[in-house]
């Protein structure tokens, strides 16, 4: 495996621009992917997501801008960009006759392992993806979610720096999802670049350090989970009083610390938050028991991506 040693970044996507005849699928985009990182591409569906991964993958050759991987030159360095990534769901060419175990020693095999350092990293893997135990079950005996499994350790066999996994949990029951999260998180930790695409804002919210979002093929966010929820609103205050006599003075206490407004509604007073959230809600919490003002509930929450998604994409339909 080559690397450039001299650039943090695995992935650097330049003003990218890609046309289907007149409809343009993606439009301008620009970002990068540090070495070690988990970037989520998150957008609805026909957003451009898989497009954007084509052209990162040599698939498709983009029409403007340009995309190194590792430092290398997607357009004109396509089979040095190759040697730097596996792709999941490429693996259609596992054997459904053969093992777990004697799958991965063919492709260690074809990464030109010798027998014995494919078995050992075949073992290695099957351990790594809780598939221990069925290493040498056929693979018609796999569930969905088995296969997955099966099919990340296959891609991980030849040690690639950089994992493009294109929606990994699509169709898959809550708890194979979570599986595959637990695999994904994993293989983060032997400092593989993962670049994932998804329309599940909790899976990119759980695994991703940094999204970009993507809607008609621009990007219309770009940042942490955390930052892309402040942008939507930031933390929100909620604070319930016992009786409906306290809401007055509680309320007082909000506006004397909060600039922007409050919400009453019943026993409820809200609030949203600015970025010194957390000092305000110090402050809040003092003044409120200074005036002898009675908590029943006390809550501080962060807007969730769903808010950000709803917010900032109108998606195909
Ligand atoms: N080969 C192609 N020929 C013509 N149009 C295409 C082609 N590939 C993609 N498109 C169009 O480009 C747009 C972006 O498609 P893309 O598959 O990248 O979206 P996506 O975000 O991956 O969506 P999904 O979540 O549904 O997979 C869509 O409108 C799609 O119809």
């Amino acid at each position: 495996m080559v690397f450039n040693m001299t650039n943090d970044n695995a992935i650097e996507v330049v003003g990218i621009q890609k046309q289907f005849g007149t409809q343009v699928a993606v439009d301008d985009v620009s970002f990068t992917v540090g070495k070690g990182e988990v970037f989520g591409l998150l957008g609805p569906n026909g957003a451009g997501k898989t497009t954007t991964l084509r052209m990162i993958t040599t698939l498709l050759r983009q029409d403007q801008g340009h995309i190194l991987v590792n430092g290398f030159d997607t357009v004109t360095q396509a089979p040095r960009v190759r040697q730097q990534f596996a792709l999941t769901g490429q693996n259609a060419s596992i054997d459904q006759d053969l093992s777990a175990m004697e799958n991965l020693v063919i492709f260690g095999r074809l990464h030109g392992l010798t027998r014995a350092d494919a078995r050992s990293r075949a073992t290695e893997l099957l351990g790594d993806f809780d598939l221990t135990n069925s290493a040498s079950k056929s693979l018609d005996q796999f569930s969905g979610g088995m296969r997955r499994r099966l099919d990340l350790a296959v891609s991980l066999i030849g040690n690639p720096s950089i994992l493009f996994l294109d929606e990994p949990t699509t169709g898959l029951d809550p708890r194979t999802r979570t599986q595959m999260w637990t695999a994904i998180r994993r293989l983060v930790q032997h400092g593989t670049t993962v670049v994932l695409t998804t329309q599940y804002l909790e899976e990119a919210d759980q695994l991703a350090d940094r999204i970009a979002l993507i809607d008609h093929g621009r990007m219309v966010a770009l940042g942490t989970p955390s930052a892309l929820k402040q942008r939507v609103g930031g933390l929100h205050l909620q604070i319930e009083v016992p009786e409906l006599r306290w809401v007055a003075p509680a309320q007082a206490v909000v506006q004397a610390v909060l600039a922007g407004p409050t919400e009453v509604q019943n026993r409820k007073v809200s609030a949203y938050l600015d970025d010194d959230g957390f000092r305000a809600v110090a402050a809040i919490t003092t003044k409120l028991q200074d005036a002898g003002v009675p908590l029943s509930n006390f809550a501080v929450t962060e807007p969730s991506l769903d808010d950000v998604f709803l917010r900032m994409t109108v998606g195909k339909n």
